[in-house]
């Protein structure tokens, strides 16, 4: 099965090659029905990543469907961050992120400063509560208080709270794991080829909250600025209010509508490293015009912090030399959470 998806992988590599300059550009997301990887046969797994690799080699983002995650854990995840923001600043601020990046995030503490993307000038109209993995006190990073290793930070007096985010968390990255299987396969690659990218994996889970912006909005004032996510893969589950864009190859910014039942994954900036550029990391941004509160729900799963990044064999040869070094993870992520928050050990 593997060796068939290679031969495959080749083929459409060298057919895009050749024709990358003809390739449409997109104007609606696509959908992934994942119902196939849960009945583990062969030929389900293969026809998800024959999908995956069409749709994250042009599109970047998709809308999965049944991806197995219950709505009422869905539901309640979003009424615990209602709850979590509605709570007095007095509380939130208590729990401020820390350096660690971990606890909660007031507004205007983080903007993207990215080269390659537009400029934003204006801090991102957003809040949000993050937690990350937890490290082990024995390891190095946490004795040296680096590379974010330090305690997750929860509100007071609310075990119910701390209980529906941590299942959540669970359910996402057990999807996750799933999900990077998947990718492997896309890649032409035996599916547990990726695994030991993720022994540790680095992750957040950010209960994101943008309030209602006025009418007129400067044109450089966004929920989230433009940018593409740092790690492997974002699964997204976003309200009904609306606001994500993504920006396609003619530089047109495409809707994502919030579709209920669903979760948005988009891949980034690990998987266009690791493949060479063969698959791509969508930039995207968010922008509140309804007048009413949004909240979205991303889950980044990244690589172990110690993990070493370098494009893949099966994406060079002597006419596709490798467009990137070698780098730990640690390095790529520090780097760009220093560059783009006022906080981060
Ligand atoms: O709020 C959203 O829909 C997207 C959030 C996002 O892009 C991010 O947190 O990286
Ligand atoms: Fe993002």
């Amino acid at each position: 099965m593997i060796y068939i998806l290679k031969e495959r992988i080749h083929h459409y590599l060298t057919l895009s090659r050749q024709g990358e300059s003809c390739m449409k550009s997109f104007e609606k997301i696509p959908h992934i029905d994942l119902a196939p990887i849960f009945t583990h046969t062969d030929t389900g797994l293969l026809s998800v990543a024959d999908q995956v690799r069409r749709i994250y080699t042009n599109v970047g983002f998709a809308y999965l469907i049944n991806h197995g995650i219950s709505e009422d854990l869905v539901q309640a995840t979003f009424q615990a961050a209602k709850d979590f923001h509605n709570l007095p600043l007095n509380k939130k601020l208590k729990i401020r992120q820390n350096k660690f990046f971990r606890g909660y995030m007031p507004r205007s503490t983080s903007r993207f400063e990215l080269s390659t993307l537009e400029k934003a000038n204006k801090p991102n109209q957003s809040e949000a509560f993050i937690i990350a993995n937890e490290v082990s006190e024995e390891s190095e990073d946490f004795k040296l208080e680096q590379n974010l290793a330090g305690p997750n930070q929860w509100p007071e007096d609310m075990p119910e709270f701390k209980e529906t985010i941590t299942t959540y968390y669970k359910s996402m990255q057990a999807l996750a794991k799933r999900m990077v299987q998947v990718f492997a396969m896309a890649f032409g690659l035996s599916p547990d080829a990726l695994d030991n990218y993720f022994r540790e994996p680095t992750i957040f889970l950010r209960l994101q909250y943008y309030p209602e912006q006025p009418d007129i909005i400067p044109e450089d004032q966004y929920g989230i600025a433009p940018h593409t996510d740092y790690g492997f893969l974002t699964l997204l589950a976003q309200d009904t209010i609306g606001g994500l864009q993504v920006k396609n190859q003619e530089g047109e910014w495409i809707d994502v509508p919030p579709e209920p039942g669903s979760f948005i994954l988009n891949s980034g900036d690990m998987i266009k490293w690791m493949t060479n550029d063969n698959f791509i990391s969508t930039p995207h941004r968010v922008i509140n015009r309804s007048g009413k509160k949004r909240y979205a729900i991303p889950f980044f799963f990244e690589p172990s912090m110690h993990a070493q990044i370098a494009p893949l064999d099966i994406f060079k040869d002597a006419d596709n030399p490798a467009r990137y070094p070698r780098i730990e993870y640690a390095d790529h992520l520090m780097t760009r959470i220093k560059s783009n928050y006022s906080i981060g050990a």
